[in-house]
């Protein structure tokens, strides 16, 4: 079994208050990994801390078998990361800064299929500033895979699209599964969790609850739906 990420007792801190306790993750390759949770949980944070993008207290953390905080380069020539709040520079249009992203690779992805398949593509000379939040949202999406990741990080990767713009993100993300691209995702949306990932982890307070696949976890719980089986897990912090 190849590993893509492996995440051993990692633990961090804000002030006296721990946001990711003694966390233990490992996904495999070509796998699509849930992390859940309430808002504060701290599913943002443990992306960033396996990411290297915020340090940690300590703890493990290898993707593709490399240390995020000593191989950055390397590594993000082969992960892509969409994160919660992306930040674009002033009046950058949107075939602009696809441009630039495609620079920064050696072989990027065809951008402008990607822009088309998230119908973003009649909007390549306009502001990115101008575009809707769920315009937005799905650019972020689309600049994630511009490296052709082998692993790709989406931190609420649909909130604020509507229905159609979900549908197109799941039909791209379920495509560039079936090639093998292992994907780590966090996401509210239990329909959405039910029909992309294969295993989750349910987090409160930093702490996992429960590290399962979607039908073993329905299957312990007394319900049907994830969504119920998740607010079970939740209300008893029923470590399961
Ligand atoms: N820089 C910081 N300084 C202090 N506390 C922080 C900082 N960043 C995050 N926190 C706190 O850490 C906790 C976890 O935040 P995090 O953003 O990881 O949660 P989350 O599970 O991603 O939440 P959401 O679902 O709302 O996005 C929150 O209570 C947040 O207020």
């Amino acid at each position: 079994m190849e590993i893509s990420i492996e995440v051993k007792n990692l633990n961090k801190h804000y002030g006296n208050r721990i946001v990711v306790n003694n966390l233990n993750l490992t996904v495999k390759k070509g796998e699509v990994f849930g992390l859940l949770g309430p808002n504060g949980a701290g599913k943002s944070t443990t992306i960033d801390c396996i990411l290297g993008l915020k340090s940690f207290d300590n703890g493990s953390v290898r993707i593709l078998g490399m240390d995020p905080t000593k191989e950055r380069k390397r590594l993000f020539e082969r992960v892509g990361v969409q994160l919660q709040s992306s930040s674009y520079q002033g009046n950058i249009r949107i075939g602009e800064i696809c441009e630039e992203m495609a620079a920064l690779y050696r072989s990027p992805a065809n951008y402008d299929d990607l822009l088309a398949q998230f119908k973003l593509d009649q909007y390549q000379k306009q502001p990115v500033a101008k575009l809707s939040g769920g315009e937005k949202q799905k650019l972020s999406v689309l600049l994630a895979l511009i490296p052709q990741p082998e692993v790709l990080f989406l931190d609420e990767l649909t909130t604020g699209l509507d229905t159609e713009a979900r549908r197109a993100v799941w039909d791209v993300l379920i495509d560039l599964k079936e090639k093998g691209l292992t994907l780590f995702l966090t996401s509210h949306y239990m329909d959405e969790v039910e029909v992309l990932c294969d295993r989750i982890c349910i987090i409160n307070r930093g702490h996992a609850l429960v590290t399962d696949t979607v039908p073993e976890l329905i299957k312990r719980s007394p319900y049907q739906r994830l969504e119920d089986a998740y607010l079970w897990v939740m209300k008893e912090e029923i470590a399961v």
